[in-house]
């Protein structure tokens, strides 16, 4: 369980100052799908960055399986519970070959050389890039980056793997691809999934959706309830695909379909 009780986080900068986040009580069981959404600047990556100890908050506390963040011996058994997957592949690889960028963080926490190899072969196996351990990562795609981004966290068994908007610089097909791939492990090697973004196509299946604004939390709950709130959306300043719009009028016309219907899906039925 991710507990965190009380917290803000304020940046301090010259004279100035910025609240990124108020006053956050909130629990994450470790099995859950949960997504954090909001606009530009309503404080998801900070609260990411908290989650692991890269930051400590202003006020109040953050635990991860009952070890405090502002322990700093506790800091690298927190670290390889929680890891975090960000924005830019190219900020993640610290090795030159796909096979040194994935054994780096191994070795990082004692993984024994004897077994290196094989984990290095398991770990890209679960994103399809068994072939290419002896590539050089400047020469991947930015999606076969972010898998190996994937890869390397997923080699430590992390309890919970934070997504910060880790699929926002891929195209849409790339998208896809890494979501399902994403999912697909998930169901082989179960852990919590903390999914920060702004697209809500890409969490319509999450146990349960966070939103922030102005660094507040303004709702929790189950999508199926918070999709009903159409004035959330508008407040929060996040856009409503057409498609989910589309549902929620064939909803109040009395039609049971899931939120998670595809177009193609959508056409067939109408
Ligand atoms: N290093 C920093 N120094 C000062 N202020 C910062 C810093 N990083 C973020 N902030 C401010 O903190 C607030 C929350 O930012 P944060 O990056 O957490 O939001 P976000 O929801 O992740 O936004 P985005 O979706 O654009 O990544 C914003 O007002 C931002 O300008």
């Amino acid at each position: 369980m991710i507990e965190l009780d009380n917290v803000s986080y304020r940046y301090l900068g010259g004279d100035s100052q910025t609240w990124a986040l108020h006053d956050i009580n909130l629990q994450l069981a470790s099995t859950q799908f949960v997504a954090f959404l909001g606009q530009n600047g309503s404080g998801k990556s900070t609260l990411s960055r908290l989650l692991n100890g890269l930051e400590l908050p202003s006020n109040g506390s953050v635990s991860i399986d009952g070890l405090s963040t502002d322990q700093s011996d506790q800091l690298t058994q927190i670290r390889r519970s929680v890891q975090v997957v960000f924005q830019n592949p190219d900020t993640q690889q610290v090795g030159l070959t796909l096979a040194e960028d994935i054994a780096f963080g191994l070795s990082n926490i004692g993984y024994p050389q004897s077994k290196m190899m094989n984990r290095v072969k398991w770990a890209l196996g679960l994103v399809g890039l068994q072939h290419a351990s002896d590539y050089f990562v400047h020469e991947l795609s930015g999606g076969e980056k972010q898998k190996l981004a994937l890869a390397a966290v997923l080699a430590l068994s992390p309890t919970y793997l934070v997504l910060d908007e880790a699929t926002s610089m891929l195209d849409p097909m790339a998208r896809r691809e890494f979501l399902h791939m994403l999912h697909q492990i998930r169901h082989k090697q179960p852990f919590a999934l903390l999914y920060i973004t702004h697209h809500l196509d890409e969490v319509l299946h999450a146990d349960r959706w966070i939103f922030l604004h102005h660094g507040k939390i303004v709702a929790d709950g189950h999508p199926n309830d918070l999709l009903q709130n159409e004035d959330l959306f508008i407040r929060c300043g996040l856009e409503i695909p057409y498609r989910i719009r589309l549902i929620h009028q064939l909803h109040k016309q009395g039609m049971d379909i899931p939120w998670a219907t595809s177009i193609d899906q959508l056409v067939e039925w109408l």
